[in-house]
């Protein structure tokens, strides 16, 4: 069979994606390859998916019809950019899908010339199928391209199309937050172990607690200040913790790391 799909990078995002992707019946195993620089987490690769593996970027541009997929940290993009530069004229004309933070489509485009560029930003509930990817389209892409992101994309979670002015944004927030809302459940369940809990019952009550809550919303559509107010009796325990969050910063610190992080994505890039 053809390879369709390749894959360079196959750490944390690209895992996610490559699981999901064969799980969904988007790829076929013998449709994809993915290149990794490590023999051990090659030999993983190819025994957990049976997918090709190799460690040269080059053979996945010159193999893969369909898409090339990177997930590289955005620190090796320039290296890998120089590396595949010699190829790419020999090679078929794939989508090229980059999650790379901060690196933007002028980059990509520059280091990929005249091939159709698809900029993305993921995140780890993508995982289990929870994630949410926003994308923009770069200027090669037609919409069959932007089908056939939607459709990779659309197999870990929900998608949504912005301009790119807004991916770093996007980043700060959606890609990043994962690991704020991590350290929310986490700090929940130290607050329940504070408060007398046995470890177990408070990170279950705190995942529990979390997860409800989105669902909630989700679900009822209300806003977040309507849920807020319906939780908290006057005179009652949750205004007594809301007082103390606003003492402590919490909100404000949750706008700045959104804001600190898109201007980090907007760094990565430079
Ligand atoms: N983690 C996240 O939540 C999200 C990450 N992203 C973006 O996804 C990208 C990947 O992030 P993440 O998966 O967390 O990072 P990881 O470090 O887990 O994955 C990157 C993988 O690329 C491999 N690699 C390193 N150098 C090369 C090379 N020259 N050629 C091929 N493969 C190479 C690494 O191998 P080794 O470890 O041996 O160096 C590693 O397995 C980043 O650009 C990030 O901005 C986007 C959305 C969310
Ligand atoms: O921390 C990072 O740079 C990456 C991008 C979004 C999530 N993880």
């Amino acid at each position: 069979m053809t390879i369709r799909f390749g894959l360079i990078g196959c750490g944390v995002m690209g895992e996610a994606l490559l699981s999901r992707l064969l799980a969904r019946g988007v790829y076929q195993p013998s449709e994809v390859i993915v290149s990794e620089p490590l023999l051990a987490r090659q030999g993983f690769l190819q025994q957990e998916y049976d997918v090709t593996v190799t460690a040269d970027n080059s053979s996945v541009f010159a193999l893969a019809s369909e898409v090339v997929f990177l997930a590289v940290k955005p620190q090796v993009f320039s290296a890998i950019a120089q590396e595949l530069a010699g190829i790419l004229e020999a090679a078929y004309s794939p989508l090229v899908i980059s999650i790379l933070a901060g690196v933007s489509l002028s980059q990509l485009e520059g280091a990929f010339p005249q091939l159709p560029i698809v900029r993305a930003m993921p995140n780890t509930p993508a995982t289990v199928g929870a994630g949410i990817t926003a994308m923009c389209l770069g200027a090669y892409t037609n919409t069959k391209h932007q089908q056939i992101a939607q459709q990779i994309f659309s197999a870990v979670g929900e998608v949504v199309e912005v301009s790119e002015i807004l991916m770093d944004a996007v980043t700060g927030l959606s890609g990043s937050g994962p690991a704020y809302v991590a350290l929310m459940v986490e700090s929940l369940a130290d607050g329940g172990v504070a408060a007398g809990l046995p470890r177990v019952i408070a990170n279950q009550l705190a995942l529990q607690t979390v997860l409800g809550t989105a669902k909630l919303l989700e679900e009822s559509k209300i806003h977040p200040a309507e849920l807020k107010d319906r939780v908290t009796s006057p005179g009652g325990t949750t205004i007594a913790g809301i007082a103390q969050l606003e003492r402590s910063g919490f909100r404000s610190a949750l706008i700045e790391a959104v804001r600190v992080a898109a201007q980090r994505s907007l760094e990565l890039g430079k």
